[in-house]
Order: structure tokens, then sequence, then C-alpha cells
């Protein structure tokens, strides 16, 4: 299966900018209008590259009143979503509502859910149907810890996340889905895994999905490495073939650092 040659892309690549808990809702109509302003400098051509930001929950009307109002072609999303629908669940946020803010993705099983907020793999599963449930794309983010990595089994663990993490998808969700190989000790360090690790576990992912729910799933889904992007390492993991965007953290609060990520790979595709 051919996936990026050439600069020809099966698959339309996604750039996508995680806020984390950064930028209130002042500060992300700022960055966001810069971000669009660079882009639009750039003639950026975001039906080949799309480009995804994902703000704080408190972001997201005043990110959908200002992409509306300027019919800007970003997309955005939620950084987390509750594996309930509505009810008694003080402080999460049904995926009901990301919807009615016309989000188009959310992240789940993000590390920093998984260690900070011990979410486990059938929480995360839950989250993922929810989100098919409200449709919205999740964006499923599995990884290796650095002990892991050391003692070499990161491919079988983090297929084993994958597995656990998408049980009972159909095959057609699976071809929708996208996910992040977030290696967590390559998260906000400075340490990037390089392009042939990235494309190793993607490579081994798309594999795994294509052995859980067929090939078409396994041609379908899109596959993003995150961890400590920048705009200097950006295209040489973007230029493996199993590898269809980044999930960038700190990069993408900067707007001109973030821009110029999504523009390279642009300029890579055309
Ligand atoms: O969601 C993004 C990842 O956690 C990567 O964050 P980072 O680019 O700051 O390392």
């Amino acid at each position: 299966m051919t996936t990026s040659t050439n600069g020809t892309f099966d698959r339309t690549p996604l750039i996508a900018g995680n806020w984390k808990m950064n930028m209130d809702h002042v500060q992300a109509i700022t960055l966001l209008q810069k971000l669009a302003w660079t882009l639009d400098d750039a003639k950026h051509d975001f039906g080949r590259v799309e480009v995804a930001v994902f703000p704080p929950f408190t972001d997201l009307r005043g990110v959908q009143t200002l992409v509306a109002g300027d019919d800007l072609p970003i997309a955005y999303g939620g950084q987390d979503l509750s594996q309930f629908d509505s009810g008694a669940y003080t402080g999460d946020i049904s995926g009901a509502f990301l919807a009615k803010l016309a989000c188009k993705y959310v992240l789940v099983g993000h590390s920093e859910r998984r260690t900070i907020h011990g979410e486990s793999d059938d929480v995360i599963n839950a989250k993922v149907k929810a989100a098919f449930t409200h449709g919205l794309v999740p964006i499923l983010c599995v990884g290796e810890g650095l002990e892991i990595r050391q003692a070499g089994t990161h491919v079988e663990h983090t297929l084993a996340q994958l597995r656990a993490d998408v049980a009972g998808l159909t095959a057609e969700q699976a071809a929708q889905l996208v996910v992040a190989y977030e290696p967590v000790w390559a998260i906000g360090t400075g340490e990037v895994a390089g392009p042939g690790d990235a494309q190793e576990m993607c490579a081994a992912i798309r594999a795994e999905v294509g052995t859980i729910f067929g090939d078409e799933s396994a041609a379908g889904a899109r596959l993003l490495y995150g961890g400590s992007v920048k705009a200097a390492s950006a295209a040489a993991i973007l230029g493996e073939k199993d590898v269809d965007g980044v999930l960038v953290g700190g990069a993408s609060l900067d707007a001109a650092e973030f821009a110029s990520i999504v523009r390279f790979e642009s300029h890579a595709a055309a």
C-alpha cells in the first residue's frame, strides 16, 4: 500500500495543534487570527493539507464565532469528551456539546489524560465510541513511556493500547479514525523520535488496523506523529510514507512556528 510518494498523498495530511491548558478565550482569538492571516498570506491550500486546532473548552465558542464569521478553513475540536451523553458528571463535557459548537474532531486518550487523570483503555474505548455517536472524528492518542521504549517493547505496547481503544468499532468508523502516535518520552521534552521511529510505529499501527478491520480501513485511517514537533523537525517526519500528519503541542502556541509546520508540508506536497 502506498501513502506518500514524491509528495502525492493518498490521504489528506492533517496538521493539528493541541493548545493544552494554554490561551484564555481572549488570547485564543488573537492566536487563531494570527494563524489564519499567516496561512492566508502564504496562500496555503487547505484542501491539500488540513489544519485543526484544539483550544481549551472555554475558548471553543469564541473560536466557532471567529471561524464562522470570517469563513476560516480551519477545523477545531475539543481536547477530551465524556464517555457519557449527559447527566450528573460534574466537570465533564459531552460530545453532544462539542458537536453543537461545530467541532469536527476530538482528542481522546492523550497521555496527559491517561497519566494525570488515570484514564484506562476501557474509558478511552468508551470515549472513542462516544465521539462517533456524536458525529465527531476521534484523534486517538497512543504511545509508550520511556521504560517501555528502553525495554524495546514499544511496538507491542502501543498496539495493545490500540486494540483495546478501538475494540467494537465498525470498519467504516475505523476508516475515518485518526490515530496519533505520541511516545510519552518525547512530549514537551525536546526529545523527538526520529522519522524512522515515527514510520516504524505508524506502519505497525496501519498493519494492525488492517488486521482488525480490513484493508479499506487501513487505507483510510490517518496516522499522526506527536512529540516535540517543531518546524525544523516536521518535514522529515512528514516525509515518511505512513505518517499522515503531526499533532503539535508547544509549537502550536506560536502562530508563525505552527504555520511554518503547515506550510512546509504544503510545499512538500506541491
Ligand atoms: O498533543 C501534543 C503532544 O502532547 C505533543 O506536545 P509537544 O509538541 O509540546 O511535545
